[in-house]
């Protein structure tokens, strides 16, 4: 199946989970992060809005703010193509909707993270397979705005254990996950040689 079919397919599957499927993952998936160590020790931490039928890290991010951590979610950049900032977030924060329907926080210089300062940045799979290849909206927004991640941040990709499938190809701009964490299991991504 070619990437257009795959992620059409996968998008409806997760779509068409009921809220109560969604809540249920939800808190699984807080309980796979809370016992990573990637998630548990570090302190500033990219999440997203669930959209899409996207697993929802609301849970997980609750947690995070409660134990004092940094938390920030994803605006598109007003200016370079296809490119994120990360925006820092606490509850209760206001929100606006994006050109794409999507809440993000409003822009603004003193809570635009750099680079460097993000441990670890959690993003929505679309679908992935058991080796770590993923396939995410099609537009290249992470693969772009990651190609400039520093070396000490982690890369975490979220999916519900429906998205997964047996080959994704792997293109060059792909960026490397270090795991992916679904409902009921976490898949650590071990670097292929060569
Ligand atoms: N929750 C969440 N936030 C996110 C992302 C994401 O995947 N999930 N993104 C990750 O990249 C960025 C937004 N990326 C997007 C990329 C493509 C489409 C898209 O194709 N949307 C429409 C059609 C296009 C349109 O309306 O113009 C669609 O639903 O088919 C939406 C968002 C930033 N924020
Ligand atoms: N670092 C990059 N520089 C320039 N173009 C890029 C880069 N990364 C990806 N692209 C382009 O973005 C387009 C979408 O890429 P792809 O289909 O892999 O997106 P995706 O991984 O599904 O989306 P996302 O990264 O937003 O989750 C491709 O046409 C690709 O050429």
């Amino acid at each position: 199946m070619d990437s257009k079919n795959l992620r059409s397919l996968m998008r409806q599957r997760r779509q068409s989970l009921t809220r109560r499927q969604q809540q249920t993952a939800s808190a699984g998936l807080a309980v796979q992060l809370c016992r990573l160590p990637e998630f548990r020790y570090r302190k500033n931490i990219a999440f997203y809005l669930a959209n899409d039928g996207e697993i929802d890290p609301q849970f997980a991010m609750g947690i995070a703010d409660r134990a004092g951590k940094h938390c920030y979610l994803p605006v598109l950049h007003p200016l370079k193509q296809n490119r994120l900032h990360f925006v820092r977030h606490t509850s209760g924060d206001c929100l606006e909707a994006n050109r794409y329907g999507i809440l993000q926080p409003p822009l603004r210089g003193n809570r635009i993270a750099s680079m460097h300062r993000l441990d670890l940045i959690l993003l929505p799979l679309v679908a992935f397979d058991a080796r770590g290849n993923r396939l995410g909206m099609g537009k290249g927004f992470y693969d772009r705005t990651l190609s400039n991640r520093a070396a000490h941040t982690r890369l975490i990709g979220l999916a519900h254990s429906c998205q997964e499938t047996d080959n994704i190809a792997r293109q060059s701009w792909d960026i490397p996950l270090d795991a992916i964490v679904t409902e009921c299991n976490t898949i650590h991504i071990r670097p292929e040689k060569g």
